[in-house]
Order: structure tokens, then sequence, then C-alpha cells
């Protein structure tokens, strides 16, 4: 395998000791055969074991295997390039094999990909591949009842027995939904089992996930969306790796195009692979695809109950579930013969994992692709500047939608100087936007007020001492949630209730709020709109797919007036009833001034914006800023999004900064302040160097304490082409880190926090 070495080792060399077993195996005859099972767990690499002649398994097969004094699961690996065999005496025996489809050859060669450039323990990565191990055993066939025929003699048939009897017919039905039918108690089935009217019988294996139908209804395309829709399906049906960047307008009809080519990927008998950045949030999108289909796609993602998982899983690997869509960690399931990935919102930051394996998800689907013979389609309206500089160096096809469909208009972006014309004191939204917020309510139309923060105020500030309230395990700021009337810490979830006086100094009703969130700018609008219906959404008032959808459907069918909400509001979401969109604060995202600060925050208020007028009633958009002349404002204003990549490749070219150079960082954290001080300095001491090479730091991270852990920071910048991993490897190999000293890599960081 690529990443880990494989020295010497077994099962046995390492946990006999913690098991406190002795290190000798029992005698077997020759047909065995000495394999490697890689297990999900974070080792180095796959430990060899003997294949007893009566155990069938090859590479890919799941296998149960002793592991100290457990069992434990695993995969069979393949035979490494230069075997450093362990003795064949102390081999322990596979137990057995697992009634499940092999891991494909190309999910193994993903799993060692993964782990060799993120550095995880190719175990850690594993175990992402085997999320649902109860997947692995034979479905269970469940019980249920049928009628017997003809039924026993002499047996008194009451009412309520006709009825049970009526319901079941000749199917097979479970006893609670046989009950609930019938309209009967259980006990009533129990005495009708018991005099033989009715019998145990097992429910056939019900399809879990219908086929979609890939000319269920497709719509009229238009001529763009058309020439789009034909480049994708002749890339689907290439049968090969290729990655397209499909680049339109907000409201341009994205959705719409790749779904065309996961038509072409049914036809060909394929499996889809969605990627959506916020699955629970996607309730239109997921309505859309019914519509298009008539059936639903199967869903992946952190919430779904470990039955769901069990079914979609084995599912996937049985190659019944023919569209996947899911978050990140839908990359890792066991799609037999993948066709097609699609990452929608391809440039959200959300797709990039920071605990445990960190890895990018859009970066990691290319890679997916390559490895399956698959096609890759890359979507959003505000690409990455990582994936239009591929496509510009024609490592990636590009489609564009330069205009909105049917016919709409992209919304009016104006900016409002603060400076000019400031809100009132106390208050956040100035008089143009309010103008605005009125004319728009007036004619009967919907806006939208955006502000990225959740809560009441960013910050709690004594008047008296100055005190601001702080997270006791974090370095940040509690913020208030008005209505819970308590103060939150935002990164580890310390809450404590609002208090009357100060903490530091004791001065009562001292304490003030400072600056805006989502909740205050309600208050604000409910004192200057008080008939307006209003709703916000924020990660806390629409916590699932149930509350997305139906403050979506309350949108639509025109049961709100006013939206506020946080980056939620910004997600791909069609309402055309919607004409303005007021930004509150859209210099927020250009302080602490990371890498791609302007980037992001270019992205994020074009992708707010494009809410904006999306059908009939043209839109507008208003951002209040103190900086109209900022590139990004600048850019926004004249709706130059090319202009601005443009710009900021320029800015990131000369320094070698990414896409133009590598980053990796190492995240040096403790729960005690001097550990990891000292290991950072031992690692800073230790730091590569050379042509192309540059180590920044250690220093202290901005969040120097989180969840408790002091944390410092070092960041390795090496010219493209640079073998960073190695260097990584390296570098680590020469550091002895002390046990309470954690060292996290961090290869192609999005978060410099
Ligand atoms: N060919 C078509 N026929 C009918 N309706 C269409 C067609 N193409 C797009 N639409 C509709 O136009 C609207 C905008 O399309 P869509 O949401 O796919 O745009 P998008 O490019 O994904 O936008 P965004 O990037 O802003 O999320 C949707 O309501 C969609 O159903
Ligand atoms: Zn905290």
């Amino acid at each position: 395998m690529a990443a880990p070495d494989r020295k010497a080792r077994s099962a046995q060399d390492t946990l006999a000791l913690e098991a406190g077993e002795p290190a000798s195996g029992r005698a077997r005859p020759a047909a065995s055969r000495r394999v490697p099972v890689l297990l999900p767990l974070p080792l180095e690499g796959a430990y060899d074991y003997r294949l007893p002649p009566d155990v069938a398994a090859e590479p890919g097969s799941f296998v149960e295997v002793p592991l100290g004094g457990r069992t434990a699961l695993g995969v069979v690996w393949d035979p490494p390039e230069n075997p450093d065999p362990i003795a064949e005496s102390r081999l322990r025996d596979v137990l057995a094999a697992k009634p499940a489809p092999p891991m494909t050859p190309s999910l193994r060669r993903f799993v060692e990909w993964v782990s060799a450039y993120t550095l995880a323990p190719p175990g850690a990565v594993l175990r992402m591949a085997m999320s649902s191990p109860s997947a692995l055993d034979e479905p269970q066939a469940t019980g249920g009842w049928r009628a017997v025929h003809p039924p026993p003699e002499g047996v008194r048939l009451t009412a309520e027995r006709t009825r049970a009897l009526a319901a079941l017919g000749e199917q097979v039905m479970t006893g609670s939904d046989l009950a609930r039918e019938a309209g009967v108690l259980p006990g009533v089935l129990r005495g009708m089992a018991n005099s033989g009217l009715i019998a145990p019988a097992l429910l056939p294996r019900a399809a879990a996930f219908p086929r979609p139908d890939p000319e269920a209804d497709s719509p009229l395309l238009s001529e763009a969306q058309a020439e789009a829709a034909r480049f994708l399906r002749d890339s689907v049906a290439r049968r090969r790796f290729e990655v397209t960047l499909l680049q339109g307008v907000t409201g341009s009809g994205k959705t719409e195009v790749y779904l065309d080519a996961i038509a072409e990927t049914l036809r060909a008998g394929r499996q889809a692979l969605v990627l959506l950045p916020e699955i629970a949030l996607s309730t239109q999108w997921l309505s859309r695809f019914e519509r298009r289909f008539g059936a639903p796609p199967a869903l992946w993602h952190s919430e779904l109950s470990s039955r769901t998982r069990r079914v979609t899983w084995r599912a996937v690997a049985e190659g019944e579930a023919p569209v996947l869509v899911g978050a990140r960690s839908a990359l890792f399931l066991p799609f037999p013969d993948l066709g097609l990935i699609v990452v929608d919102e391809e440039h959200e930051t959300a797709f990039k994992q920071e605990d445990g394996v960190t890895y990018h998800a859009r970066d990691m689907a290319v890679v997916r692709a390559r490895l399956s013979e698959a096609a890759c389609v890359l979507v959003s309206a505000t690409p990455s500047l990582e994936s239009v500089t591929n496509a510009e160096a024609g490592r990636y096809a590009r489609v564009q939608l330069p205009t909105r469909h049917g016919g709409a208009a992209l919304p009016e972006i104006r900016a409002v100087d603060l400076r000019a014309t400031p809100p009132e004191r106390g208050r956040f939204l100035s008089p143009p936007l309010t103008a605005a917020i009125h004319e728009t309510l007036e004619r009967g139309e919907q806006a939208m007020l955006f502000l990225n923060r959740r809560g009441y105020a960013p910050l709690t500030l004594c008047r008296a001492c100055g005190h601001r309230m702080q997270c006791p395990n974090c370095t940040a700021w509690l913020v208030e949630h008005r209505a819970q009337r308590r103060l939150a810490c935002h990164h580890c979830g310390h809450v404590e209730p609002v208090r009357p006086e100060c903490v530091e100094c004791g001065a009562e009703h001292s304490l003030v709020p400072i600056g805006p969130g989502v909740e205050r700018i309600q208050e604000e609008v409910a004192d200057l709109f008080p008939e307006a219906r209003k709703l916000v959404m924020a990660s806390d008032t629409i916590p699932g797919p149930a509350a997305a959808a139906e403050a979506a459907r309350r949108i639509e069918e025109r049961e709100v007036d006013l939206i506020i909400g946080t980056q939620i509001v910004a997600k791909g979401w069609h309402f055309p009833h919607l004409t303005l969109v007021g930004v509150v604060d859209a210099d927020l995202g250009l302080a602490g001034g990371d890498l791609r600060a302007g980037e992001r925050t270019m992205q994020l208020l074009h992708q707010v914006a494009g809410r904006a007028g999306r059908a009939e009633a043209p839109g507008r958009v208003l951002l209040q800023t103190f900086s109209p002349d900022h590139p990004v404002m600048a850019a926004l204003l004249r709706d130059d999004f090319e202009g601005f990549l443009a710009a900021e490749s320029e800015q990131r070219r000369p320094g070698h900064w990414p896409p133009f150079g590598r980053l990796a960082a190492l995240i040096v954290s403790s729960e005690e302040a001097r550990a990891a001080e000292r290991a950072a300095r031992d690692l800073g001491l230790a730091a590569p160097s050379g042509d192309g090479l540059q180590v920044l730091g250690p220093a202290p991270a901005p969040l120097s304490l989180l969840r408790g852990r002091h944390r410092h920071r070092l960041l390795l910048k090496a010219e493209r082409g640079m073998p960073v991993q190695a260097i990584l490897r390296d570098w680590l190999n020469k550091v002895e880190v002390p046990g309470n000293v954690r060292v996290q890599v961090d290869v192609d960081p999005v978060s410099f926090l």
C-alpha cells in the first residue's frame, strides 16, 4: 500500500501485551494462506492473519478477526509489494467472512489515496468506509402474519377477527400494521394465532429504493441549458474520468442541467452520487428531484437512523440505490459502479471536514471519480479560485450558463454607504434600506435581511468595568441568545444564564449588548414593520429537514413577508416572490483577513444576492457597508465575479499562495499550555527548509484556547509540485511529541483559526 509502513506487525505483536495473551499460534494445515487485513482503527497499516481453507475470502472481503481479546471487523487488503512477514507461527486465524459484497478495488485505492494525502492512518479512513457495520450481515427478513387456508374448522369468527382476515387478504403483514389497519388490539391477533387462523410468515424484502425513471418528467431545457446538458451527457457516456466545471449565474437552472446528466447515468445503468453542502436544508432540491424522476433519491448524512444507514449502505453496495444524495461522508459509500459524481455549490467551505480525518470533499470527489472511471461535475455560480484555475489550465472542462432561466434578470446591486446614511443610534438598518423594505412590502413582495450572525448580540460588555463576557473554554466571546435568556459559546457549546450583574465587578444592570445578531435585527424590524409577518432562519431556528421544509412552504405560499437569516438563507433557495435582499453588514466576513476572506465574502454575498428576483418581478440588493470601494464590494456592484477572481489570482500567484502553491497546517494542542507550547517550539526547530519551502510559525492560534485545549499553529508553504506529504512525514518523524499533546495535520487548510 501507498502510505503506511508495514513492518513485521501482527495483531498479536501489538495487542498480545495489552490482552495478556501468549504470543503463539495454533498449528494449522499448510493449505492456509497469509492475508493482510486492514482494520478500521488508527493503526499504521494492515495486520497479517492466516486464512483457513474453510473461510472464503479475497481482497476486499469483510472479515472477522481476533484482535487482542476481542473480535474485530476488517477488510482483506491487497498483498503488499515488499512483504516483511512476521513468523508464520504467530499468525492468528481469520474467523469468518461476512456475507456482504467485497469492497471494490477502486474504493480500496480511494482509502489508500485519502490516507496518503491527508496523512491520516489508513484504518481511520477505512472507518469512514465502514460506517454501518451491521450492513455487513445478511439483511434479516421481517416476520409477519399470513392467513391460513382453509381456516381451521370450529373456530369462532368474531367481527374483529373477520376484519383482520379481510385486511390481511393474501398478503403478509407485520402484526403492528395488521392491528392498525384492521383496527383491532394485538391481543386479538394473538388469539387468532393460537387458534390457527393466522400463521407466522416472512415479509418479502421490499426494494428499499425505487428506481428513478430517467424519462419521468424532463423539462424543456432552454437552448443554453440544452447545450450544457449535452456536454455533460456526452461526458457521462464516455465512461471515463473527466471533470467539468458547470458555472452559471444564480437562477440559471444549473440543477436541471446536471439532473439531465444523472438521467444519462441511469440510462447507462450506473450509479450517481450528488454531494450537497447542507443536505438537511435541501428540501426544495429533493422535491425537484422527485418531480423529475418520479422517485426520491437515497439519502446519506449524519442524522440518519442506524436502521436507515444499514439499509442504505447495503443498497448502495448491492447497486440497488441508483442515485444517492449526501453530505461529504457519502464519498466513502461502497458504490460498485459509479458513473457520475456531482458536487453542487462546489465553492462551499462546508465540504471541508475539520475533525478526525481532515479532507476536502470536493477534492476527494475528483479523486474518487478518477479511481472509478467516472465523470465529475463541479457546480457553482461562484466557483472557487481552485476550480477556475484548473479549468483555465485545461485540467477541467468548463460549461457556462450566462443568463437566468425563463427571462428573469439578475438583480440590481447597490451599496448603502453607512458613513453617509448611518442608521439611527442603537439601530442597524439604514434609512435607504428601511425605505426599500417599506416599498417592497407595500407591493406585496417579500424581503430578506441577511446577517451572518446567530443570536442577539455577539458581545456583552460591562459598562462599569469594561469586562467582556468570555467563554471559559475558548478564546471567544459569549453570544447572547435573548429568546433563551442565555449566553452561548458558538465553538464549544458552553452556555450560561444571562445574569443581572457583572461577573467581574458585580455592578448591577451594567451589561450591554454590543453589535447585532439576527435576533436583534428581528427586534428592530418588529418595531419598524409591526404588521409584517417575519421568519428567522438560522441553524438554531431551523434545526432540521422538517423545519426547513416548513419554512420553505410558508415562504412559497406567501405566509411570510420578511425573512431574517444567517448564511443558511444563501443556499440554493428559490423563492419566486422575494424581490429585495438587504445585507445588514457586508463588511463582516472581511475582518480577520485570512487567505480567502475576500473570496469567501464575495461568494457568500453573491449567493445571497442571487436569491432576489428569480421569477417575473425584478430583484434588487442593498449592501450596507463602510467601505463601498473595497475590491469585494466594487466587484459585487459591477457584477464582475470573473474580474474579482482574476485580481485575486494576481495577488496570490507571486507568493505561491493556493492554488498556485500548497499549504499544510500543523495544529498543536494540549490541555496543558506549556506542553503545547513546547511541542510547537520543537516542531518549529525541526522545520524543513529548502528552495520553494517556507514554514510560518509556530504561533499561538487565533483561537488559542478551544474546548479547553491550548493551541499553536505552524504553516508549511510549498511551491506547486513539491512533495508536501513526504516533507510533512519526515518533519513529524523528527519530533517526539508527548502523549498529552495532539498534532493535527491539515493539508490544504481552509480555516486558519
Ligand atoms: N428548463 C427549465 N424548465 C422549467 N423550469 C426551469 C428550467 N430550468 C430551470 N427552471 C427553474 O428555474 C429556477 C432556477 O433554477 P435552479 O434553481 O436550477 O438555478 P441554479 O442555477 O441552480 O440557481 P442557484 O445557483 O441560484 O441555486 C428553478 O425554479 C427551476 O425549477
Ligand atoms: Zn467555548
